[in-house]
């Protein structure tokens, strides 16, 4: 018999890498007999020096520690990052130009001469990816599509080509609210960046890639039935396409996350001591995922909103230029000195899992990236939304409107999303429990993390989910 082997092709993002990695381990867990290979694309954004993280890293250990899981390095294309260039105009072409290498991978991997011979049951493509669903129908192999996003947005993106002809004029200028299946109506605001200016490239392309989705042979999404009940259902239903066009089928097999990355470096075990000494959930922790910066006028307006707010905290804080800057000229004066012991700033990639795992830690203010948003429901921390580009708007929104779990934070979006130090005390005063309204999400908050774990546990939704996929992908 031929061994089963899937191929995975993530985005060259880390939100994106870590979550496939995390799908590919949980199936090699339910299906002993299976292998997955993940092809690597590696980007270069010269601009975003200081946002390096630990991929490289990441890829070595799980390679170490996982024999079934195999990385192969595509062949670099030269395709830069240009700063003013809409971003997913630049992965969609990033794409476009990784099409020839993805294809030759393939057909190496078919043709090896291994015995007994290979057999790839499923190619599983970052939802972002769809040109490859190309390759799978030349190459016959089933092609599967992964959101490593919720169903919110996967439910927007299959809608949208609909809802391009149904709204002829910009979102913004819709008398009243942008209406999806599935999801609460939405004010235009919350749509993600791309798809605001309808008159880009890059909104073509989220029409382009919402479009070709429904080719694809399933969709798996990180998220769990438990948390998006009716958004799920409604793309299940097939009220997403139009004229009941066939839906894929949809497999929701979240929380997916990277619990195990337990870091050990000195910088972190000073952390974990800092955070060891706090009262209980008593520290609000601020970070912005893999590329969140702020303008220094914005930072400073933070510290001062931090200072006011008289919580404990702990600081994530990246720089748009460098690594190197020196955070004493970026903070208000005598910030560091008056905050000190009962905050903590730090300037390098955070050990994010390993703190919203701490008691200690009470709160978290965040970019609403999806990954973030599922390790803070995971770890029952109640969030502050604070969404800064691509899809987190609509995160944010969904997580304040429809699950209660995040408070609301007011941004200026006629000023490029500014938050005012007032708006920024009120908001983590809230999250702390000042308020009924924070000590609600709290709750709702702890009732999420036992769903989300109970969800992944045997039986749950998602862990029965996996194992169908699982043995789906053996026949
Ligand atoms: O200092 C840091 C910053 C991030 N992380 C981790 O990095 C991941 C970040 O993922 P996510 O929260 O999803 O944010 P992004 O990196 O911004 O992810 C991109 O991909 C997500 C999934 O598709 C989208 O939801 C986001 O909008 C998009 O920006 C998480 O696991 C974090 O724990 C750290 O460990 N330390």
């Amino acid at each position: 018999m031929a061994e089963t082997g899937l191929v995975f092709l993530p985005q060259a993002v880390v939100g994106h890498l870590i979550s496939t990695v995390e799908l590919a381990k949980s199936l090699l867990e339910k299906q002993p007999c299976l292998s997955i290979t993940v092809l690597l694309m590696h980007l270069h954004i010269p601009s975003n020096e200081s946002a390096t993280t630990p991929v490289t890293s990441y890829v070595q250990s799980i390679a170490a520690s996982n024999p079934r899981i195999r990385f192969i390095d595509l062949p670099l294309v030269d395709f830069p990052f240009e700063n003013n260039q809409n971003p997913s105009t630049f992965l969609s072409l990033f794409m476009e130009k990784h099409k020839s290498h993805v294809k030759e991978a393939l057909k190496r991997i078919l043709s090896s001469s291994s015995s007994p011979p290979k057999r790839i049951s499923a190619f599983v493509i970052d939802f972002f990816a769809t040109t490859m669903i190309d390759i799978g129908k030349e190459l016959g192999i089933p092609t599967y599509a992964y959101c490593t996003s919720g169903a919110i947005f996967l439910a927007l993106l299959l809608y949208l080509p609909t809802l391009h002809v149904k709204v002829p004029c910009e979102f913004k200028d819709l008398q009243g609210e942008v209406e999806v299946p599935g999801i609460l109506p939405l004010p235009p605001l919350a749509m993600p960046d791309p798809m605001m200016n309808k008159k880009s490239d890059g909104y073509d392309w989220f029409v382009y890639q919402g479009g070709r989705l429904r080719e694809t042979d399933g969709l798996i999404v990180n998220t769990f039935a438990e948390l998006e009940p009716t958004t799920l259902k409604s793309i299940a239903n097939g009220e997403c396409l139009p004229d009941h066009h066939p839906t894929p089928p949809v497999y929701p097999v979240g929380p997916l996350l990277a619990l195990d990355k337990k870091s050990q470096d000195p910088e972190t075990s000073q952390l974990m001591e800092w955070l060891d000494q706090q009262p209980h959930s008593s520290v609000v922790f601020l970070c912005f995922g893999s590329m969140g910066f702020f303008s220094v006028p914005q930072l400073k307006e933070m510290a001062l909103g931090l200072e006011r707010s008289g919580h404990r905290f702990l600081w994530s804080l990246r720089c748009p230029s460098s690594t190197d800057t020196d955070i004493k000229e970026v903070l208000p004066d005598g910030f560091l000195d008056r905050t000190k012991g009962r905050g903590l700033v730090l300037q390098s990639w955070a050990p994010q899992v390993d703190i919203l795992e701490h008691a200690a830690v009470g709160g978290f203010v965040s970019h609403c990236g999806w990954n973030s948003s599922l390790e803070s429901i995971w770890f029952g921390v109640p969030m502050l939304a604070w969404p800064l580009y691509s899809e987190q708007k609509l995160n944010a929104f969904q997580l304040v409107r429809d699950y209660g779990l995040a408070v609301e934070l007011s941004l200026d979006y006629e000023k490029d999303g500014w938050v005012s130090a007032e708006e920024l005390e009120k908001g983590v005063r809230c999250l702390m429990g000042e308020s009924e309204e924070g000590q609600k999400v709290r709750k709702r908050a702890e009732e999420m993390a036992e769903a989300s774990k109970k969800a992944v546990a045997p039986g749950g939704s998602s862990f029965s989910t996996l194992e169908l996929l699982a043995e789906k992908f053996m026949l």
